[in-house]
């Protein structure tokens, strides 16, 4: 995150309400210039009657510059930081959507977290409760939602393969019944809906790198198909509103992305590696470890997904680190950053697993200026450092309070 200067992280804390006290105050000092002006005016007439030229050109100039300094004193920064905006994050208490809230948060808008915690937890986003500014719904995208916003990232989704394989059915869910829900939402208030694709779309390419025009190979009943079809009838259905309904749709196809706060148990292969080798357990390499990824730190994505929210580009755009690796070259770096003895073991290939993966970056760099910038290993060193953290924390919170006991009243069992 860029770190702001000491009046920049002032600005980030002026909240809403006291901002359009700020506002109004402004305006107030506005109307009095106006009114200044006004009676600058009447004075220039009766001094130009003196014909005292010089003074009437000076009151017309202090009069002026007051009110130049007002307006972008007091109206600029905030508009910088759009303070006026009010966004909505869908699984904004997962690994990417907690990141995306800290942002946001911290540019100082107003967010709504929704999550029903399938996958996200209260605890990426438990130092934002108690803030004006935050609000945390405990809500299922699968059911409608009624609120006021201005934009929506919508990013409710298993993303893991082991966590939407295990129930493939919630995930198809999710993504379409929770699709349109956010879509029908941001019709009804006159959003723009940022959805967070993946190049799981992309399936097990046939092109290599894959660009935004590339239709994909993905099987349609196979194990994965819940995510990538779900995924891409996503897809299909923002463009479907933004044609019939007019509404602004912006779509980021999210390459391999990993950091802190992935979750202890998500399954994908980041996490794994990482916590197997912190713990001296063998790195289990599905396959012969030939297959390739691309993985790109969280705080590019983050930027990414902000900066196509706030682009004019409709169109599908990939956001990933083009940098690309075998898994086996993989577990061998994660090996040697954490400085491990661990072994790696050879299971048996994933089914329909992607054997090739590598975003083509080219339209996010045209059309966005966006490109990632957190070293591959710099961003594992980061990672390492949180799963390590993880682990002590796991070790020294191992008591589990004991549910309260029912009270009986009346003869009743009653829980609290
Ligand atoms: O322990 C493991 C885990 C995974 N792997 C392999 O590592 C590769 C990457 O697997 P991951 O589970 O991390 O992620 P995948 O690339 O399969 O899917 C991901 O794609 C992009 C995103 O949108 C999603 O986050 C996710 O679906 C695969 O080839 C997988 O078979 C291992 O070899 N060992």
């Amino acid at each position: 995150m860029v770190s702001k200067g000491p009046l920049l992280r002032l600005l980030t804390a002026i909240n809403r309400r006291r901002m359009k006290l700020l506002m109004g105050l402004a305006f107030v000092a506005y109307v009095a210039c106006e009114y200044g002006l006004f009676f600058s005016f009447l004075a220039n007439r009766s001094l130009q009657e003196n014909g005292d030229q010089k003074v009437e050109s000076r009151i017309e100039e202090v009069s002026l510059v007051i009110y130049f300094v007002i307006y972008f004193v007091l109206r600029t920064p905030f508009h910088s930081f759009h303070i006026e905006g009010m966004y909505l994050i869908t699984g904004g208490a997962g690994f990417v959507g907690s990141h995306l809230t800290d942002k946001l948060m911290m540019d100082g808008h107003e967010v709504t977290v929704v999550d029903n915690f399938f996958t996200g937890r209260k605890r990426n986003v438990e130092h934002w409760i108690g803030h004006e500014n935050f609000e945390l719904i405990n809500h299922d995208v699968v059911e409608p939602l009624y609120i006021e916003v201005d934009q929506i990232y919508h990013l409710a989704s298993p993303a893991s393969p082991p966590n939407y394989m295990y129930n493939p059915i919630k995930t198809l869910k999710t993504n379409t019944i929770g699709t349109l829900n956010m879509l029908g939402l941001a019709k009804r208030v006159g959003a723009r809906l940022l959805l967070a694709s993946t190049s799981e779309v992309y399936g097990d390419p046939e092109v290599h790198p894959q660009n935004e025009d590339y239709w994909g190979h993905v099987n349609p009943i196979g194990p994965r198909a819940c995510y990538d079809e779900g995924k891409r009838v996503a897809e299909t259905m923002c463009y479907a509103y933004m044609k019939q309904e007019g509404v602004e749709v912006r779509v980021a196809r999210i390459f391999n992305t990993f950091g802190p706060r992935m979750h202890m148990n998500d399954g994908r292969v980041v996490s794994n590696f990482i916590l197997q080798a912190l713990q001296g357990e063998p790195l289990t390499v599905y396959g012969p470890g030939t297959q390739t990824r691309a993985f790109q730190y969280v705080s590019d994505l983050v930027n990414g997904l902000v900066a196509l929210m706030n682009s004019n580009v409709s169109s599908p755009v990939n956001l990933g680190n083009p940098e690309e690796h075998t898994i086996l070259e993989f577990a061998q770096l994660i090996k040697k950053l954490v400085g491990s003895g661990s072994e790696i073991q050879f299971l048996s290939e994933a089914q329909d697993d992607p054997q090739k993966r590598k975003p083509d970056i080219r339209k996010a760099k045209l059309l966005l200026g966006w490109e990632p910038v957190v070293p591959l290993e710099e961003g594992l060193n980061k990672a390492i450092h949180y799963f390590r953290k993880e682990l002590e924390y796991q070790a020294n919170n191992q008591y589990i309070p004991k549910p309260k006991p029912a009270r009986m009243k009346k003869g009743r069992t009653r829980h609290n």
